[in-house]
Protein backbone atom coordinates (compact mmCIF):
# COMPACT_ATOMS: atom_id res chain seq x y z
CA UNK A 1 0.00 0.00 0.00
CA UNK A 2 1.39 3.37 -1.02
CA UNK A 3 2.16 6.07 1.95
CA UNK A 4 1.43 9.68 1.50
CA UNK A 5 3.15 11.93 3.97
CA UNK A 6 1.89 15.38 4.08
CA UNK A 7 2.70 18.53 6.04
CA UNK A 8 6.08 17.61 6.07
CA UNK A 9 9.09 20.09 6.41
CA UNK A 10 11.94 17.80 4.29
CA UNK A 11 15.02 18.53 5.07
CA UNK A 12 17.32 16.68 2.32
CA UNK A 13 20.50 18.30 1.23
CA UNK A 14 21.44 16.04 -1.32
CA UNK A 15 18.41 17.61 -2.93
CA UNK A 16 18.65 21.28 -1.82
CA UNK A 17 15.88 20.80 0.27
CA UNK A 18 13.79 22.82 3.17
CA UNK A 19 10.48 23.09 2.47
CA UNK A 20 7.11 22.14 3.60
CA UNK A 21 5.82 19.63 1.20
CA UNK A 22 4.53 16.10 0.64
CA UNK A 23 6.07 12.44 -0.49
CA UNK A 24 4.56 9.69 -1.84
CA UNK A 25 6.47 6.26 -0.86
CA UNK A 26 5.72 2.95 -2.69
CA UNK A 27 7.12 -0.31 -2.69
CA UNK A 28 10.05 0.63 -0.47
CA UNK A 29 10.88 3.72 -2.15
CA UNK A 30 10.63 7.28 -2.84
CA UNK A 31 7.91 7.37 -6.00
CA UNK A 32 7.43 11.43 -5.68
CA UNK A 33 8.09 14.47 -3.62
CA UNK A 34 6.08 18.04 -4.15
CA UNK A 35 3.58 20.31 -3.16
CA UNK A 36 0.04 19.04 -3.77
CA UNK A 37 0.67 15.48 -5.08
CA UNK A 38 -2.64 13.67 -6.20
CA UNK A 39 -3.13 10.99 -3.50
CA UNK A 40 -2.81 7.47 -4.70
CA UNK A 41 -5.69 4.82 -4.95
CA UNK A 42 -6.02 3.42 -1.36
CA UNK A 43 -3.34 4.86 0.17
CA UNK A 44 -2.35 5.11 4.00
CA UNK A 45 -2.13 8.78 5.25
CA UNK A 46 0.71 10.04 7.33
CA UNK A 47 0.12 13.78 8.63
CA UNK A 48 3.39 15.24 9.40
CA UNK A 49 2.38 18.34 11.30
CA UNK A 50 4.92 20.31 9.96
CA UNK A 51 7.59 18.44 11.57
CA UNK A 52 10.66 17.48 10.64
CA UNK A 53 11.10 14.61 7.72
CA UNK A 54 14.55 13.55 6.92
CA UNK A 55 16.26 10.87 5.02
CA UNK A 56 17.65 8.16 7.88
CA UNK A 57 20.68 8.79 9.07
CA UNK A 58 23.85 6.74 8.24
CA UNK A 59 26.57 6.15 11.33
CA UNK A 60 29.69 5.55 10.00
CA UNK A 61 31.02 3.58 13.48
CA UNK A 62 29.35 1.75 15.48
CA UNK A 63 30.62 -0.83 18.19
CA UNK A 64 27.98 -3.39 18.20
CA UNK A 65 30.18 -6.41 20.46
CA UNK A 66 28.37 -9.51 18.13
CA UNK A 67 30.35 -11.94 18.62
CA UNK A 68 31.81 -12.23 21.86
CA UNK A 69 30.29 -9.39 24.27
CA UNK A 70 27.08 -9.57 23.76
CA UNK A 71 26.67 -8.38 27.72
CA UNK A 72 27.27 -5.31 26.28
CA UNK A 73 25.44 -4.92 23.29
CA UNK A 74 23.96 -7.27 20.44
CA UNK A 75 23.42 -6.52 16.66
CA UNK A 76 19.82 -6.37 17.78
CA UNK A 77 19.60 -4.13 20.70
CA UNK A 78 22.07 -2.41 19.16
CA UNK A 79 19.83 -1.81 16.09
CA UNK A 80 17.08 -1.04 18.10
CA UNK A 81 18.90 2.03 19.93
CA UNK A 82 20.12 3.07 16.14
CA UNK A 83 16.45 3.41 14.80
CA UNK A 84 15.34 4.67 18.20
CA UNK A 85 18.20 7.69 17.42
CA UNK A 86 16.73 7.71 13.74
CA UNK A 87 19.85 5.94 12.37
CA UNK A 88 18.80 3.52 9.53
CA UNK A 89 21.86 2.38 8.36
CA UNK A 90 24.77 1.79 10.41
CA UNK A 91 28.38 0.43 9.58
CA UNK A 92 29.93 -1.77 12.55
CA UNK A 93 33.35 -2.08 13.46
CA UNK A 94 35.69 -5.12 13.24
CA UNK A 95 36.66 -5.65 16.43
CA UNK A 96 34.27 -8.22 17.84
CA UNK A 97 35.74 -11.41 19.62
CA UNK A 98 36.66 -12.66 17.18
CA UNK A 99 37.36 -10.10 15.39
CA UNK A 100 35.56 -9.67 11.59
CA UNK A 101 38.87 -10.88 8.97
CA UNK A 102 36.50 -13.94 7.48
CA UNK A 103 34.04 -14.31 5.48
CA UNK A 104 32.15 -16.65 7.77
CA UNK A 105 32.03 -13.69 10.87
CA UNK A 106 30.87 -11.19 7.94
CA UNK A 107 28.20 -13.45 7.17
CA UNK A 108 27.12 -14.31 10.41
CA UNK A 109 27.01 -10.79 11.45
CA UNK A 110 24.32 -10.17 8.32
CA UNK A 111 22.75 -13.01 9.52
CA UNK A 112 22.10 -11.75 12.44
CA UNK A 113 21.08 -8.17 11.53
CA UNK A 114 18.49 -9.83 8.73
CA UNK A 115 16.71 -11.48 11.87
CA UNK A 116 16.67 -8.32 13.65
CA UNK A 117 14.86 -6.60 10.59
CA UNK A 118 15.24 -2.94 11.69
CA UNK A 119 18.06 -0.98 10.66
CA UNK A 120 20.43 -1.65 7.57
CA UNK A 121 23.56 -2.78 8.82
CA UNK A 122 27.22 -2.83 6.91
CA UNK A 123 30.19 -4.70 8.03
CA UNK A 124 33.79 -3.37 8.09
CA UNK A 125 36.08 -5.84 8.40
CA UNK A 126 40.05 -5.53 10.30
CA UNK A 127 43.03 -4.01 7.98
CA UNK A 128 44.48 -7.14 9.43
CA UNK A 129 44.18 -10.64 10.39
CA UNK A 130 43.44 -11.12 13.83
CA UNK A 131 43.61 -7.00 13.71
CA UNK A 132 47.26 -8.03 15.05
CA UNK A 133 48.55 -5.30 12.41
CA UNK A 134 51.49 -7.72 10.93
CA UNK A 135 49.64 -9.59 8.11
CA UNK A 136 46.71 -7.55 5.30
CA UNK A 137 43.43 -9.34 5.39
CA UNK A 138 41.61 -10.75 2.80
CA UNK A 139 40.08 -7.62 1.17
CA UNK A 140 38.30 -9.08 -1.98
CA UNK A 141 36.47 -11.78 -0.26
CA UNK A 142 35.58 -9.56 2.86
CA UNK A 143 34.34 -7.13 -0.04
CA UNK A 144 32.44 -9.94 -1.62
CA UNK A 145 30.67 -10.84 1.19
CA UNK A 146 29.66 -7.96 2.04
CA UNK A 147 32.35 -5.66 3.98
CA UNK A 148 32.04 -1.42 3.18
CA UNK A 149 35.39 -0.66 4.36
CA UNK A 150 38.64 -1.49 6.40
CA UNK A 151 39.36 -0.78 9.92
CA UNK A 152 41.66 -2.42 12.68
CA UNK A 153 39.82 0.62 14.97
CA UNK A 154 40.29 0.17 18.86
CA UNK A 155 43.91 -0.71 17.82
CA UNK A 156 46.26 1.59 15.57
CA UNK A 157 47.95 0.17 12.53
CA UNK A 158 51.60 0.74 13.91
CA UNK A 159 53.40 -0.49 10.77
CA UNK A 160 53.84 2.07 8.32
CA UNK A 161 54.36 -0.28 5.48
CA UNK A 162 51.32 -2.28 6.36
CA UNK A 163 48.93 0.94 6.47
CA UNK A 164 50.66 1.60 2.64
CA UNK A 165 49.96 -1.83 1.43
CA UNK A 166 46.20 -1.33 2.83
CA UNK A 167 45.60 1.53 0.99
CA UNK A 168 47.06 0.46 -2.16
CA UNK A 169 45.26 -3.12 -2.40
CA UNK A 170 41.71 -1.16 -1.15
CA UNK A 171 42.60 1.80 -3.69
CA UNK A 172 42.15 -1.51 -6.58
CA UNK A 173 38.74 -2.54 -4.38
CA UNK A 174 37.62 1.22 -4.04
CA UNK A 175 36.85 1.03 -0.66
CA UNK A 176 38.26 3.36 2.10
CA UNK A 177 40.48 2.64 5.15
CA UNK A 178 39.20 3.95 8.13
CA UNK A 179 41.94 4.68 10.68
CA UNK A 180 42.02 5.24 14.57
CA UNK A 181 44.60 7.49 15.19
CA UNK A 182 46.92 7.04 18.03
CA UNK A 183 50.65 6.66 18.28
CA UNK A 184 50.71 3.83 20.73
CA UNK A 185 54.36 5.01 22.20
CA UNK A 186 52.86 8.52 22.64
CA UNK A 187 49.97 7.43 24.19
CA UNK A 188 51.62 5.39 26.71
CA UNK A 189 49.91 4.30 29.89
CA UNK A 190 47.23 7.76 28.88
CA UNK A 191 43.94 7.81 29.59
CA UNK A 192 43.10 11.17 29.48
CA UNK A 193 43.72 14.01 26.97
CA UNK A 194 47.24 15.19 28.64
CA UNK A 195 47.11 19.09 29.34
CA UNK A 196 46.94 21.45 32.19
CA UNK A 197 43.69 19.09 33.48
CA UNK A 198 45.52 16.20 33.32
CA UNK A 199 48.16 17.92 35.11
CA UNK A 200 46.22 18.92 37.71
CA UNK A 201 44.60 15.62 38.40
CA UNK A 202 47.67 13.47 38.80
CA UNK A 203 46.83 11.18 35.79
CA UNK A 204 48.40 10.22 32.93
CA UNK A 205 47.78 11.85 29.86
CA UNK A 206 47.19 11.06 25.84
CA UNK A 207 48.71 14.06 24.10
CA UNK A 208 47.36 15.68 20.75
CA UNK A 209 50.59 14.78 19.35
CA UNK A 210 49.50 10.69 19.51
CA UNK A 211 46.85 11.69 16.92
CA UNK A 212 48.34 14.45 15.00
CA UNK A 213 52.09 12.59 14.13
CA UNK A 214 49.50 9.75 12.83
CA UNK A 215 46.89 11.80 10.74
CA UNK A 216 50.04 13.33 9.39
CA UNK A 217 51.68 9.89 8.32
CA UNK A 218 48.77 8.42 6.72
CA UNK A 219 47.94 11.63 4.12
CA UNK A 220 51.29 11.04 3.31
CA UNK A 221 50.54 7.31 2.84
CA UNK A 222 47.29 8.36 1.07
CA UNK A 223 48.92 10.70 -1.27
CA UNK A 224 51.23 8.41 -2.43
CA UNK A 225 49.19 5.38 -3.13
CA UNK A 226 45.90 6.98 -3.98
CA UNK A 227 44.25 5.22 -1.42
CA UNK A 228 40.64 6.47 0.72
CA UNK A 229 41.86 7.40 3.77
CA UNK A 230 38.91 8.29 6.36
CA UNK A 231 40.01 9.77 9.42
CA UNK A 232 37.82 8.03 13.00
CA UNK A 233 36.51 10.25 15.47
CA UNK A 234 39.17 13.56 15.54
CA UNK A 235 39.35 15.63 17.73
CA UNK A 236 42.27 18.00 17.82
CA UNK A 237 42.98 21.14 16.07
CA UNK A 238 46.09 19.88 14.75
CA UNK A 239 44.77 16.72 13.03
CA UNK A 240 41.32 19.10 11.48
CA UNK A 241 44.08 21.26 10.05
CA UNK A 242 46.10 18.44 8.29
CA UNK A 243 42.45 17.52 6.49
CA UNK A 244 41.34 21.06 5.81
CA UNK A 245 44.94 21.20 3.86
CA UNK A 246 44.87 17.52 2.59
CA UNK A 247 41.25 18.28 0.90
CA UNK A 248 42.58 21.51 -0.37
CA UNK A 249 45.55 19.44 -1.99
CA UNK A 250 42.62 17.36 -3.76
CA UNK A 251 43.98 13.76 -2.08
CA UNK A 252 41.32 11.37 -0.85
CA UNK A 253 40.79 11.83 2.77
CA UNK A 254 37.08 11.98 4.11
CA UNK A 255 36.98 12.49 8.11
CA UNK A 256 34.16 11.84 11.19
CA UNK A 257 33.99 13.35 14.35
CA UNK A 258 31.79 12.55 17.33
CA UNK A 259 29.16 14.55 19.06
CA UNK A 260 31.02 14.13 22.78
CA UNK A 261 34.12 15.60 20.84
CA UNK A 262 32.04 18.72 19.91
CA UNK A 263 29.89 18.93 22.99
CA UNK A 264 32.50 17.96 25.98
CA UNK A 265 36.22 19.21 26.90
CA UNK A 266 38.59 17.66 29.38
CA UNK A 267 37.54 19.73 32.37
CA UNK A 268 34.55 16.77 32.77
CA UNK A 269 37.33 14.55 34.04
CA UNK A 270 37.56 16.15 37.29
CA UNK A 271 34.34 14.34 38.02
CA UNK A 272 36.05 10.77 37.75
CA UNK A 273 33.31 9.32 36.21
CA UNK A 274 34.76 6.44 33.41
CA UNK A 275 31.50 7.46 31.55
CA UNK A 276 33.53 10.77 30.30
CA UNK A 277 36.66 8.66 29.54
CA UNK A 278 37.16 7.15 25.69
CA UNK A 279 39.30 7.09 22.66
CA UNK A 280 39.92 9.83 21.96
CA UNK A 281 39.82 11.86 24.98
CA UNK A 282 37.82 14.64 25.64
CA UNK A 283 40.05 17.19 24.48
CA UNK A 284 40.33 21.00 25.93
CA UNK A 285 38.03 23.87 24.69
CA UNK A 286 39.92 25.28 21.88
CA UNK A 287 40.25 22.04 20.39
CA UNK A 288 36.19 21.82 20.41
CA UNK A 289 36.25 25.31 18.90
CA UNK A 290 38.14 23.42 16.15
CA UNK A 291 35.73 20.42 15.76
CA UNK A 292 32.91 23.52 15.36
CA UNK A 293 34.96 25.14 12.86
CA UNK A 294 35.40 22.40 11.20
CA UNK A 295 32.44 21.40 11.16
CA UNK A 296 31.04 24.79 9.54
CA UNK A 297 33.36 24.89 7.33
CA UNK A 298 33.18 21.62 5.49
CA UNK A 299 36.25 20.01 6.42
CA UNK A 300 34.40 17.24 8.38
CA UNK A 301 32.66 14.96 6.06
CA UNK A 302 30.40 12.94 8.20
CA UNK A 303 29.27 13.20 12.43
CA UNK A 304 29.72 9.44 13.80
CA UNK A 305 28.85 8.50 16.92
CA UNK A 306 31.64 5.45 18.22
CA UNK A 307 29.00 3.99 19.80
CA UNK A 308 30.78 2.28 22.10
CA UNK A 309 29.02 0.18 24.84
CA UNK A 310 30.25 -1.16 27.92
CA UNK A 311 28.95 -2.59 30.98
CA UNK A 312 28.36 -1.25 34.60
CA UNK A 313 30.94 -3.22 36.02
CA UNK A 314 34.00 -2.03 32.61
CA UNK A 315 33.22 1.71 34.15
CA UNK A 316 32.47 1.41 37.74
CA UNK A 317 35.81 1.26 39.15
CA UNK A 318 39.43 2.92 39.03
CA UNK A 319 39.46 5.70 36.14
CA UNK A 320 42.81 4.07 35.38
CA UNK A 321 41.31 0.54 34.61
CA UNK A 322 37.83 1.40 33.53
CA UNK A 323 37.17 0.65 29.50
CA UNK A 324 37.15 3.58 26.76
CA UNK A 325 34.08 4.34 25.22
CA UNK A 326 30.69 5.55 25.38
CA UNK A 327 27.48 5.03 23.86
CA UNK A 328 25.57 7.77 21.12
CA UNK A 329 23.30 6.28 18.93
CA UNK A 330 19.93 8.51 20.65
CA UNK A 331 21.79 11.30 21.47
CA UNK A 332 23.95 12.08 18.44
CA UNK A 333 21.03 13.95 16.49
CA UNK A 334 19.13 15.96 19.38
CA UNK A 335 23.15 16.95 20.81
CA UNK A 336 23.52 18.11 17.19
CA UNK A 337 20.46 20.16 17.00
CA UNK A 338 21.39 21.85 20.82
CA UNK A 339 24.65 22.40 20.20
CA UNK A 340 25.53 22.59 16.34
CA UNK A 341 21.90 23.98 15.53
CA UNK A 342 20.88 25.83 18.77
CA UNK A 343 24.07 28.08 18.82
CA UNK A 344 24.41 29.07 15.54
CA UNK A 345 27.41 26.89 14.28
CA UNK A 346 25.76 25.62 11.23
CA UNK A 347 22.19 25.51 9.91
CA UNK A 348 19.54 22.44 10.21
CA UNK A 349 20.32 21.64 6.61
CA UNK A 350 23.60 21.56 7.20
CA UNK A 351 23.47 19.32 10.37
CA UNK A 352 21.15 16.81 8.57
CA UNK A 353 23.57 16.62 5.72
CA UNK A 354 26.64 15.38 7.97
CA UNK A 355 23.84 12.71 9.35
CA UNK A 356 22.94 12.06 5.43
CA UNK A 357 24.59 12.40 2.24
CA UNK A 358 27.72 13.00 4.12
CA UNK A 359 28.53 9.75 5.40
CA UNK A 360 26.73 7.89 2.30
CA UNK A 361 29.10 9.30 -0.18
CA UNK A 362 32.20 8.20 2.52
CA UNK A 363 31.37 4.64 1.83
CA UNK A 364 29.68 4.42 -1.25
CA UNK A 365 26.27 4.10 0.40
CA UNK A 366 24.72 7.26 -1.88
CA UNK A 367 25.49 4.48 -4.93
CA UNK A 368 22.73 2.15 -3.04
CA UNK A 369 20.01 4.42 -3.06
CA UNK A 370 20.58 5.87 0.47
CA UNK A 371 21.22 9.23 1.90
CA UNK A 372 18.55 11.28 -0.03
CA UNK A 373 15.20 11.22 0.02
CA UNK A 374 14.76 11.80 -3.76
CA UNK A 375 12.45 10.05 -6.35
CA UNK A 376 13.96 6.39 -6.50
CA UNK A 377 15.81 6.19 -3.19
CA UNK A 378 14.68 4.03 -0.64
CA UNK A 379 12.22 4.77 1.41
CA UNK A 380 14.41 5.09 5.05
CA UNK A 381 13.51 8.31 6.72
CA UNK A 382 13.00 9.57 9.83
CA UNK A 383 9.82 11.52 11.73
CA UNK A 384 11.90 13.96 14.34
CA UNK A 385 9.81 16.61 16.47
CA UNK A 386 12.35 19.26 17.11
CA UNK A 387 10.24 21.33 19.70
CA UNK A 388 9.57 18.05 21.86
CA UNK A 389 12.31 17.19 24.01
CA UNK A 390 14.36 13.88 25.37
CA UNK A 391 15.28 13.34 28.56
CA UNK A 392 18.13 11.26 28.55
CA UNK A 393 17.92 8.61 31.03
CA UNK A 394 17.95 4.34 31.68
CA UNK A 395 14.43 4.18 30.31
CA UNK A 396 14.60 6.63 27.26
CA UNK A 397 18.23 4.57 25.82
CA UNK A 398 17.51 0.97 23.88
CA UNK A 399 21.10 0.11 23.93
CA UNK A 400 21.52 -2.25 26.25
CA UNK A 401 24.58 -0.57 27.68
CA UNK A 402 24.34 2.84 29.59
CA UNK A 403 27.62 4.69 29.46
CA UNK A 404 26.72 8.02 28.37
CA UNK A 405 28.53 11.27 29.56
CA UNK A 406 24.66 12.91 28.51
CA UNK A 407 22.84 10.82 31.37
CA UNK A 408 20.25 13.71 32.90
CA UNK A 409 20.66 15.64 29.84
CA UNK A 410 18.03 17.32 28.53
CA UNK A 411 17.96 17.65 24.72
CA UNK A 412 15.58 18.83 21.99
CA UNK A 413 14.69 16.53 18.99
CA UNK A 414 12.41 13.87 19.40
CA UNK A 415 12.19 10.96 16.71
CA UNK A 416 8.67 10.11 16.56
CA UNK A 417 9.51 7.79 14.07
CA UNK A 418 11.70 5.69 12.07
CA UNK A 419 11.09 3.93 8.48
CA UNK A 420 13.30 2.08 6.68
CA UNK A 421 12.51 0.34 2.82
CA UNK A 422 8.92 2.27 3.58
CA UNK A 423 8.34 0.08 6.51
CA UNK A 424 8.09 1.73 10.15
CA UNK A 425 10.60 -0.16 12.33
CA UNK A 426 10.15 3.02 15.60
CA UNK A 427 7.31 5.18 16.69
N1 LIG B 1 36.18 4.69 21.27
C1 LIG B 1 36.46 3.96 22.32
O1 LIG B 1 36.86 4.51 23.35
N2 LIG B 1 36.33 2.62 22.31
C2 LIG B 1 36.01 1.79 21.19
C3 LIG B 1 37.17 1.59 20.29
C4 LIG B 1 37.54 2.78 19.44
O2 LIG B 1 36.67 3.39 18.80
O3 LIG B 1 38.71 3.13 19.35
C5 LIG B 1 35.51 0.46 21.71
O4 LIG B 1 35.46 -0.53 20.95
O5 LIG B 1 35.10 0.39 22.89
ZN1 LIG C 1 38.84 4.21 17.53
ZN1 LIG D 1 35.35 3.03 17.48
Amino acid sequence: MPLLIKNARLVDPSQGLDETTSLIIDQGKVASVGVGLPEPAGAELLDAAGRLVLPGFIDLHVHFREPGQTAKECIETGCRAAVAGGFTSVCAMANTKPVNDSVAITEMMLNRANKANLCRYFPLGTVTKGAAGEELADYGTLKAAGCVAFSDDGLPVMNASIMRRALEYTAWLGVPVVAHEEDVNLAAKGYMNEGAVSAFLGCHGIPAAAEEAMVARDIVLAEHTGGHLHLAHLSTRGALRQVREAKARGLNVTCEVTPHHFALTDREMTRFDADFKMNPPLRTEADVEAVLEAIADGTVDAIATDHAPHAWDDKECELRDASFGVIGLETAFPLALEILVGRGVIGLSRAVELFTQGPARVFHLDRLGLGSLAPGSEADFVLVDPEARIDVDRAFVQSRSFNTPFKGWSLPGRVVGTWVGGRRVWG
